[in-house]
């Protein structure tokens, strides 16, 4: 029995799983054959979608099978899939971490796992690869614990990030965080949102923080790297939509750099396997975190009780 603990085993076997899911995203945009089919209004899934989802849960399934594992993706794993990353490949960079104190005891059947193989599949069948992101999260408790984000059209060979709650982010250097109580600038925010997903709740909490440019972009794991990273100031998306799958990961780099993702109430999410969807919406920012949720209008607010 090995003696690294089992969230370093677990981040780094999703590391090499996010890696390959991304080169397997590249191969199926280079042939052009993106087998896109609906699951709902504005919902595409697609071959790369499909095709990473198995990956990931093969590789994570057969090495740690007492976990919990909510993909994204409804799809049946094939004997291949388990071949896709080798039963001993391991991310070097990761085994050779220490294990935050609160985290090392954790056990498999302690944790879920929450794979979105593919976030950001509009774009990615629009034109858009670059705001594609692999993202792998995982949860103890209903909290985000440790997460992994590919972006597998960032340079030539793509960008992991990933990190433990309590650790460093490790694979970019996150903005420096500063307190949630801090008041924020008036008409000087950069704020980030939904490019295919746009509604009158989202753009009346945009209006009322006075902002000096809006970004509009595609993922969620991409915009919430757009905050930690600092080309952004928040990520407001006040509707239902996202799923968990969509923020775990995410969430728990913010975590780790020291800033807040919660609903457009200033309050967690809880990363609760019978709730899917956060139907109350999503707010990320790494410095005046309480500043930003008062300043979105009651009445959007009271759209998401
Ligand atoms: N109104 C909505 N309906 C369906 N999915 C939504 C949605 N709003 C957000 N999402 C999902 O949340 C993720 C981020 O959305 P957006 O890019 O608009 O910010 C996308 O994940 P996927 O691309 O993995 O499906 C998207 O499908
Ligand atoms: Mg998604």
């Amino acid at each position: 029995m090995s003696s690294t603990s089992v969230m370093i085993r677990l981040i780094s076997a999703s590391v090499c799983a996010a890696n390959k899911s991304g080169a397997i995203i590249r191969e199926v945009l280079k042939t052009g054959e993106l087998g896109i089919v609906q699951k709902g209004v504005n919902d595409p899934q697609t071959e790369a979608d499909r095709r990473a989802q198995r990956c990931i849960s093969a590789t994570i399934q057969s090495r740690f099978p007492e976990i919990n594992l909510i993909g994204e993706e409804d799809v049946a794993v094939e004997s291949d899939d388990y071949t896709l990353v080798k039963p001993d490949e391991e991310s070097d960079d990761v085994l050779k971490e220490t294990c935050p104190p609160d985290l090392v005891n954790l056990k498999e059947n302690d944790l879920t796992v929450w794979v979105d193989p593919l976030d950001g599949t509009k774009e990615f069948t629009e034109g858009f690869p670059e705001h594609v992101t692999v993202l792998i999260g995982i949860s103890y408790n209903e909290r985000p614990v440790g997460g992994v984000i590919h972006q597998p059209f960032y340079g030539p060979t793509g960008r992991t990030v990933w990190g433990l709650v309590g650790g460093a982010v490790k694979g970019m250097t996150p903005v420096a965080s500063g307190d949630p109580g801090e008041k924020l600038s008036e008409g000087g925010l950069r704020i980030v949102v939904t490019r295919s997903h746009m509604s009158q709740t989202v753009r009346d909490a945009v209006d009322a923080l006075n902002p000096k440019e809006v970004l509009h972009v595609g993922g969620s794991g991409n915009k919430i790297l757009m905050v930690l990273e600092g080309a952004a100031d928040a990520y407001v998306y006040a509707s239902t939509g996202t799923k968990k799958w969509d923020t775990c990961a995410a969430e728990a780099l913010v975590m780790a750099a020291g800033g807040k993702l919660t609903n457009v109430h200033g309050s967690h999410l809880l990363y609760n396997p019978t709730q899917i969807m956060n139907s109350k919406g999503v707010v990320v920012t790494m410095r005046g975190h309480d500043d930003l949720i008062a300043r979105i209008p009651s009445p959007v607010k009271a759209k998401f009780c």
